[in-house]
Order: structure tokens, then C-alpha cells, then sequence
């Protein structure tokens, strides 16, 4: 391993949500996140509950009128790189729109990160829009779950890059609507390649392992 682990790195590149939520979230920002969580019910609902064709439509109706409000207003500027995010409040929108961790991105679980010496720590629940098999998450939104789990733990190494290659081996099917809990750490760096383990687990049951290489930057 030729670089150290450094938490301190972490929080040079990214802030976990747990560090951006130190100072109490207000405004903008807790508005995004409560119509994100909204919009999550939303979805909970339209996959589980059996509701009548009439409810169904003006449901559509309502959220096709919010659709072209919300439309109408400009767009962000587009983030080209993690160097454009200088600022407090861009490593905040970098977070808070992530598809796994983002509270602000009705699409994420959300997946709860914490750093734990120089393993990183997640909680999750999969709700129905995850099935995959009947009542099980989707491999495909596990494999998700480790890309950011370990694609966080591989930045400790102050040297981020992307994901080369992910490997999961699913030993158990993984439940929904079950508090699950994963870690993730960097078990060697070579050159530029990054290699991180992680597992997720349903209580003590060992459900999904990965192996991730991870390739830094030029
Ligand atoms: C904090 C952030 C949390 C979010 C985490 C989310 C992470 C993501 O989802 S990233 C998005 C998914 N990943 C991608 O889109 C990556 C797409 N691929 C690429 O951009 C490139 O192929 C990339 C960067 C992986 C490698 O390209 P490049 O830098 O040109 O590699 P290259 O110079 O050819 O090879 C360097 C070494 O890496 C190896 N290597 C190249 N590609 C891979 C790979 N895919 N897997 C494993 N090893 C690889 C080569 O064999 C070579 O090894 P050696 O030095 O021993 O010969």
C-alpha cells in the first residue's frame, strides 16, 4: 500500500451526509430533501397499494401539473468535475443528489453512510421498488449499493477514482423492508489501482460480498 488512510482525505472530496448534517439542514435544502422523501412514499405507494383507477389518475394529473412547475424554473449549472466543486454548498448538491446516499434524490434508498477508523459503515432498508425476486432486493440495486459503499471507501485513500471492475457474490437472497447494514474498506493499493472488499448483512446474515477495483486518476 503506498498511501496512507486518511479519514481526513474523505472530507477534502466528499462530505458525508453525516458531516453535512452537523449544522442543522434549513431552507432549500430541507425542502428538496422533504419533497424527496415525499416523492420515495410516492413511489412506496404506486408499487404496493391497490388503488382504484380514478385515484391513480388524478394522482397523475396532480404530478403532471408539479412536473411543469417545476420544470419551468432554470437549471443548475452541470458539474463537470469533482475539481468544480470548491464550495461547502457544491459538495452538499454532490451528496445530497447521489442515487444511494442523496436525501435530496427521491431515486436513493437512501443508503446512511458513517466512517468508522478506516472502515466505512452503511444502513439501508430496500423498499418495494427494489424487488427482485418476491420480496427480495434486486441484484442489480445491490450491485449499486456496493459501487458506492466502496467507491466512498476507496476515496479515503485521498486518491478517488472510478470503478474498473466490480465483483459481487450474492449468498443469500437479501430481504426488503429490512433494516441491513454493510462496510466497506481499501484492502491494497497497487500503482493506480484501488482494492476494496465490502459485505452487506440482514442482522448477522451474511447476504452479498464484492471485491472492487477501483482506478485513480492520472
Ligand atoms: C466518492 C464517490 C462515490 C461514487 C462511486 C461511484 C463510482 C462509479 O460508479 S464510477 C462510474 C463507473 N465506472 C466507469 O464509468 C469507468 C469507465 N472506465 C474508464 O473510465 C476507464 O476504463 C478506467 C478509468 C477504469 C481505466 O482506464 P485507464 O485509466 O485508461 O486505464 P489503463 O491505463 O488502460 O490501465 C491502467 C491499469 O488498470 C488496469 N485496468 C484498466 N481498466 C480496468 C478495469 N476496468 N478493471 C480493472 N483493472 C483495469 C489495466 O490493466 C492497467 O493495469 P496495469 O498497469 O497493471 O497494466
Amino acid at each position: 500500500m503506498n498511501e496512507p488512510l486518511d479519514g481526513s482525505a474523505l472530507s477534502q472530496y466528499f462530505l458525508l451526509p453525516t458531516d453535512a448534517s452537523e449544522a442543522p439542514v434549513t431552507g432549500i435544502w430541507a425542502e428538496r430533501r422533504r419533497l424527496a422523501s415525499i416523492m420515495r412514499t410516492v413511489i412506496e405507494h404506486l408499487t404496493v397499494a391497490d388503488t382504484p383507477e380514478s385515484e391513480l389518475r388524478e394522482a397523475a394529473d396532480t404530478l403532471q401539473h408539479l412536473a411543469a412547475q417545476l420544470g419551468a424554473h432554470p437549471r443548475r449549472r452541470k458539474r463537470d468535475d469533482i475539481a468544480d466543486t470548491a464550495t461547502p454548498m457544491d459538495k452538499h448538491a454532490l451528496i445530497d443528489f447521489s442515487p444511494l446516499i442523496g436525501l435530496s434524490n427521491p431515486i436513493s434508498p437512501p443508503l446512511e453512510l458513517t466512517l468508522d477508523g478506516n472502515t466505512l459503515r452503511g444502513r439501508l432498508r430496500f423498499g418495494t421498488a427494489y424487488e427482485g425476486p418476491p420480496g427480495c432486493a434486486h441484484g442489480g440495486c445491490i450491485a449499486a449499493v456496493f459501487d458506492e459503499l466502496l467507491g466512498y471507501a476507496q476515496s479515503l485513500t485521498s486518491l478517488p477514482g472510478m470503478t474498473g471492475t466490480l465483483t459481487i457474490r450474492y449468498r443469500v437472497p437479501t430481504p426488503l423492508h429490512t433494516e441491513l447494514h454493510c462496510e466497506a474498506r481499501v484492502q491494497r493499493i497497487s500503482g493506480r489501482k484501488i482494492f476494496c472488499v465490502g459485505r452487506l448483512y440482514a442482522g448477522e446474515t451474511l447476504c452479498a460480498e464484492a471485491d472492487g477495483v477501483f482506478l485513480a486518476s492520472r
